[in-house]
């Protein structure tokens, strides 16, 4: 049984004061969930300082990226390990505002994937699709190569450590979601990639999160989706209230009674 991971992408916001609040309420307010697996990415500058407030709490962190070398001359640059020294138990990679901001390539995402692995970092890696992309059909081609070359060396025991996030482009802080039809077509695609790469048990035990303008008023109908295994969360992670109820989704009906 895969245990549903909520991850919120606070991306290059809030200041040290505001993320300490934020993360003290969320505190405060999640203390006693257990159904879900819980993850924040705060920025850097406030990592260590949350990850303070956030012990003994069911909030664990995430790095929003990382650099493929443990140290040495990469100015501006953090390693997996300098990560975990300040709290961290994820990071995030591949994000699609990396790849298109700053032109990260496969190559490059799949390198810090092992080097984040390779410290005992867990990792989400995103994938996702631009609307060119969908429009012109290249949806499933995108997909398969961003898997194939990020997840490149990685072992079928390493993928217990992996997480997928399938962000739509053209869904990210757009407030256009994708159906939850259209992620449960895409992650099941991914899972059938996940068999194909690694196998039936990689593909059965790897948690596929759904990421781009998730709110507590669509969590629900995307959670009820059986290959949908959680949610990466941007703007409404920056709100308490919403990233509480996100985090507090009603169970999907076909559920309910179990
Ligand atoms: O990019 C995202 C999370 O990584 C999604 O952002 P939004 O929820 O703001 O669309």
């Amino acid at each position: 049984m895969r245990k549903p991971l909520i991850a919120g992408n606070w991306k290059l916001h809030k200041t040290l004061a505001e993320a300490q609040e934020l993360a003290r309420t969320l505190k405060d307010k999640l203390q006693d969930e257990q159904r879900c697996e819980l993850v924040i990415a705060p920025p850097f500058t406030a990592l260590a300082a949350v990850a303070e407030i956030c012990r003994d709490s069911p909030l664990q962190l995430a790095g929003q990226n990382c650099y493929p070398a443990t140290e040495g001359a990469f100015t501006g640059e953090l390693s997996p390990t300098l990560l975990q020294d300040a709290g961290c138990h994820y990071v995030i990679l591949g994000h699609s505002e990396r790849r298109q901001l700053l032109g990260e390539t496969d190559t490059f995402i799949n390198a810090k994937v092992q080097a984040a692995l390779a410290a005992g970092l867990k990792v989400i890696l995103c994938v996702g699709e631009n609307l060119a992309q969908r429009e012109d059909g290249e949806l499933f081609d995108v997909i398969a190569t961003q898997m194939r070359l990020g997840l490149a060396e990685i072992t079928s025991a390493q993928m217990a450590e992996v997480v997928i996030a399938y962000e739509p482009v053209w869904a990210i802080g757009t407030g256009r979601t994708a159906s939850a039809d259209q992620a449960a077509e895409v992650h099941a695609f991914i899972r059938g990639l996940l068999q194909g790469q690694f196998s039936s048990e990689v593909s059965e035990s790897t948690r596929i999160l759904y990421g781009g303008s998730v709110k507590p008023d669509n969590i629900s109908s995307l959670m009820a989706e059986p290959d949908i295994d959680g949610a990466l969360v941007g703007g409404a992670s920056l709100d308490s209230a919403s990233f509480v109820a996100i985090a507090h989704y009603p169970r999907p009906l076909r559920l309910a009674g179990q």
